[in-house]
């Protein structure tokens, strides 16, 4: 299978439980949740999106023959002068699910990457990626139903974070959605996780340092 891919980039973690750690991101390309579209945001299932994922035309970004020539791509990212034994990797997108399987996970794991994935939890994870946050969304099916952290932007008209609870999940996370309103929506935020500590904050400090 080949893979599209927006953009590989070197950066920091900025969001949830692996904050703060070397990475590199591989942006799949589309998302089963909106076209990407600005057109068709207001009738899209997810509406909030801060991402560009359409075409392949970022950073290192392209059409990947094969999960071999991705994995070599990502691997060059992280480049030589850093430890081996550090290699993380989160996949990201748009949507990785759409295209992230069993075979590219061998290839990553090959080269002894540690990987992550997040996910809007509409599509099931493959074995063998190491960290799951799952992301999910207001009026889309949540088929994925464990992992490491579930990371819900809040507020989400019709969402209650009460409903997430029973899941199998190590972690929950509050992450203030980025919009307008963001101001408000922190104060929201500070305010669910006082008064139910289950609930962590998650900010997006790679905005707030100014690094991708
Ligand atoms: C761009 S998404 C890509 C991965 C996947 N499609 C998902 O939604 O989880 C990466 C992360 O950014 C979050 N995110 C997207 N737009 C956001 C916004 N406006 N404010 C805060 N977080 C946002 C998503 O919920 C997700 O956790
Ligand atoms: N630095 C940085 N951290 C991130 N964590 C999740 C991101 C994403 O877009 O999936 C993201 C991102 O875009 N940049
Ligand atoms: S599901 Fe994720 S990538 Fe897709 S539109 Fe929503 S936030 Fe963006
Ligand atoms: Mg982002």
């Amino acid at each position: 299978m080949s893979y599209a891919v927006k953009e590989i980039f070197l950066t920091l973690q900025g969001e949830g439980g692996q904050i703060g750690r070397t990475s590199v991101f591989c942006r799949f390309t589309g998302c089963n949740l909106w076209s990407g579209q600005e057109a068709d945001r207001k009738d899209a299932v997810c509406q909030f999106c801060d991402t560009n994922f359409v075409g392949m035309d970022g950073e290192n970004g392209g059409r990947f023959p094969d999960a071999q020539s991705l994995a070599n791509a990502i691997e060059a990212c992280w480049g030589t002068i850093r430890d081996p034994k550090q290699r993380f990797v989160v996949f990201t997108g748009g949507e990785p699910l759409l295209q992230l399987d069993k075979v590219l996970i061998e290839a990553i794991k090959q080269k002894g990457f540690y990987i992550a994935v997040e996910t809007n939890g509409t599509l099931p994870v493959p074995q063998g990626v190491d960290w799951i946050c799952v992301s999910p969304k207001a009026g889309a099916e949540l088929i994925q139903i464990s992992g490491d952290e579930l990371k819900l932007i809040y507020p989400q008209e019709g969402l209650d974070p009460h409903r997430f609870t029973s899941l199998d999940f190590t972690t929950f996370r509050l992450q203030p959605k980025d919009d307008m309103n963001k101001t408000e929506h922190i104060k929201k935020a500070i305010k669910y996780c006082q008064e139910h500590p289950l609930w962590h904050l998650s900010l997006q400090t790679h905005k707030l340092i100014g690094i991708p």
